[in-house]
């Protein structure tokens, strides 16, 4: 298969090690880091801030791929470019005006991506595909790590593959939520550049981070 871009979900490292953990996945050959910011008010939990995103940055220098989960977002847009935030990713339903949001994050100095949640249809990126760096496509309901893959993202993702190379944008299709070397598979297929997975990626403790990163990418098929 094409050779995705990894993202791991820190959401499932040891938050009594962060630092250590993010280091490790660093050297474990991944590709970015994906943080999942929650507010237990967009979506039942409650996770990371920007001082946590502060305190991390000096443990890799791979691109911080901040996804954030709050309501109202706009706010705290300055707050994670500002800790070290390199992708900055929204969900449309998190503030009133999606567009102004995006332009924030590009006038903040990041790259912006939009997220669609299971049921938010593809048609939500008309008018938005030149405005963004990435589309994040959520395949389970945001909230919660180790949930089971929802099937019907697959249609989705092949629907936003071709609106983004009918259109000729430069826009890259990441999946996340239940990703594991199986479901990767089947969203690279669909048209996916870049995969996350936390409870796929940490799965039996440090020493294994190299060889679920290196099957998630599909590395020797
Ligand atoms: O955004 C998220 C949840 O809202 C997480 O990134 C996602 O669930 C990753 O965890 P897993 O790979 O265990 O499903
Ligand atoms: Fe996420």
């Amino acid at each position: 298969m094409a050779r995705p871009l990894i993202s791991p979900s820190i959401l499932s490292a040891d938050f009594a090690r962060l630092g250590e953990e993010v280091r490790a996945i660093d050297e474990a050959g991944c590709d970015w880091i994906h943080v999942d910011v929650m507010d237990g008010h967009y979506v039942p939990n409650i996770t990371i801030g920007p001082d946590v995103v502060k305190a991390l940055r000096p443990y890799s220098a791979k691109t911080f791929d901040v996804h954030l989960m709050v309501s109202p977002v706009d706010a705290w847009i300055e707050p994670f470019a500002q800790a070290g935030a390199d992708m900055i990713t929204v969900h449309p339903e998190a503030g009133a005006h999606v567009h102004r949001t995006v332009q924030a994050i590009r006038n903040a100095g990041c790259k912006a991506g939009i997220s669609l949640n299971p049921g938010t249809p593809a048609k939500m990126l008309d008018y938005l595909l030149e405005e963004i760096d990435l589309v994040l496509v959520m395949s389970v309901n945001p909230g919660f790590g180790g949930q089971s893959f929802i099937a019907s993202q697959l249609r989705k993702i092949a629907a936003i593959r071709s609106m983004i190379d009918k259109g000729g944008h430069d826009v890259l299709i990441e999946v996340d939520g239940g990703v594991t070397p199986e479901t990767a598979r089947l969203c690279v297929d669909a048209g996916a550049d870049v995969l996350v997975a936390g409870s796929a990626t940490f799965k039996g403790g440090p020493d294994h981070y190299a060889r679920n990163i290196a099957a998630l990418r599909g590395d020797g098929e």
